[in-house]
């Protein structure tokens, strides 16, 4: 039996990101970058306007009701363009180039315009006000996004935006799912009496889709030793991770961790004292992972998020692969008893988090409705209302 700490370290140690990958932005969300990305171009190219208005040399502006001369146009995507001399006003619109000779923009609704003169109603005007620089966002040579950066819907908008159209990141790990348990029931099966409807299998896949991994191969063994080892067999040839549900505990029917050893991947740990998830078993064949989940759903899910997840970012080339960790006044006195430390499902509202109802291992009801996870080791099993707790936020 390990720590809950020490289960984790020895996660990490034993895992190795994958090699990078080239692959199309559009379908890097959910990557992380394997190399700095260094922008080929200036972001913004050439100086633009922020503003629908007029583009003036600022120091023209000696006090509000300075009238100017309106003197040509500069409309988004215009390449020639006229020059702004001392005394004269160029139309402008939001993202236009800003003529040579012009210091600022001032918005049209701090203007008027007639008879060809443009009265400014704003004083001071200072120099570069409402003007992006060329360059303001990201210089040309810059590195605009560091190895490591997950790639999420604004790195996709910011990198388009510099043309840059392939990225290299860290492969994704082929996961193999195997599920044992003769009680369970595949769905649209008629519900026997003994049996219940499978559902670790779907809420595993779920959680991995969440985390960019689409592809899952399962596979299903009967509560059979040589069932067991033929599919981890298969499962651990195709797969760079295997994750079974299921079978890992000390019933004459719990075959997963005599398979394993059948075929010879090593034991790094098995059990954690922790609750729930305490006979999680953690193994390597050659560079492959096993993770044994325990079949309890609610254990399953734990153990996911605690320890499996961790380890797929980390193969994935995340740098910060643990749930993100806060800490929280939990808003009700809670108490345990007890050697292991304590995992329970929770909820974060309004700068508090509230343990739910329903915290054994089978039930996942909870579950369904937490957004975070409590983390209470043993040295914290007296906690009262308002004390700070170890809160790990769930990535929903
Ligand atoms: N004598 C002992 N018994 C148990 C111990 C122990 O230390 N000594 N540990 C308990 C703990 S803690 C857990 S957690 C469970 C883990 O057991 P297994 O990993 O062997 O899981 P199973 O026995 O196969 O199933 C447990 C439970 O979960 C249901 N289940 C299993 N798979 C699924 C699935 N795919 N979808 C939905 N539900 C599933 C299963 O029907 C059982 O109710 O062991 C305790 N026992
Ligand atoms: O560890 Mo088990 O998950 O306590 O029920």
């Amino acid at each position: 039996m390990v720590t809950v700490n020490e289960a984790k370290e020895r996660i990490i140690a034993n895992t190795e990101t994958l090699p990078a990958v080239q692959i199309p932005l559009g379908e890097a969300v959910g990557s992380y970058l394997a190399a700095d990305v260094v922008s080929p171009i200036a972001l913004p190219p050439f100086r633009q306007s922020s503003m629908d208005g007029y583009a003036i040399v600022h120091s023209d502006v000696t006090e509000a009701g300075t009238s100017l001369l309106l003197a040509g146009e500069s409309k988004a995507g215009q390449v020639d363009l006229p020059v702004v001399s001392a005394g004269n006003a160029v139309r402008i619109f939001t993202g236009a180039p800003v003529p040579e000779g012009a210091t600022a923009v001032v918005m049209q609704e701090n203007t008027s315009v007639t008879d060809g003169f443009v009265r400014i109603h704003e004083f001071p005007v200072w120099e570069g006000k409402n003007v992006r620089r060329a360059g303001q966002q990201i210089a040309q040579g810059a590195v605009a996004l560091r190895a490591g950066t997950l790639i999420s819907p604004g790195a996709v908008g910011f990198l388009k935006g510099m043309n840059v159209n392939e990225v290299s990141v860290h492969a994704k790990p082929r996961i193999g799912l195997l599920v044992t348990g003769d009680e369970l029931l595949k769905a649209g099966e008629a519900l026997e009496p003994g049996k219940i409807y499978e559902s670790n299998s779907a809420m595993l896949q779920s959680g991995l889709a969440q985390a960019g991994i689409a592809e899952v191969s399962i596979s299903y063994a009967s509560d059979d030793l040589d069932a067991t080892i033929e599919a981890l067999r298969v499962l651990l040839e195709q797969n760079d991770v295997v994750l079974a549900s299921g079978g890992i505990s000390v019933g004459d029917y719990d075959f997963v961790g005599k398979a394993l050893e059948a075929l010879g991947a090593g034991t790094i740990f098995y059990k954690v004292r922790q609750k729930p998830g305490k006979p999680l078993l953690f193994g390597k064949k050659g560079d492959k992972l096993v993770f044994a989940l325990p079949g309890n759903p609610a254990s399953s899910l734990v153990c996911y998020y605690e320890y499996v997840l961790p380890a797929l970012k980390k193969i994935m080339g995340s740098k910060e692969p643990f749930l993100r960790s806060v800490q929280l006044p939990l808003r009700h006195a809670y108490r345990f008893d007890g050697e292991r430390d304590e995992f329970l499902k929770a909820r974060v509202e309004g700068g508090e988090v509230v343990s739910l109802d329903g915290q054994e291992s089978f039930v996942i009801g909870s579950f369904a409705v937490a957004n975070a996870i409590i983390y209470l080791p043993v040295a914290q099993n007296r906690v009262e209302a308002g004390e700070l707790v170890e809160v790990h936020l769930l990535p929903l």
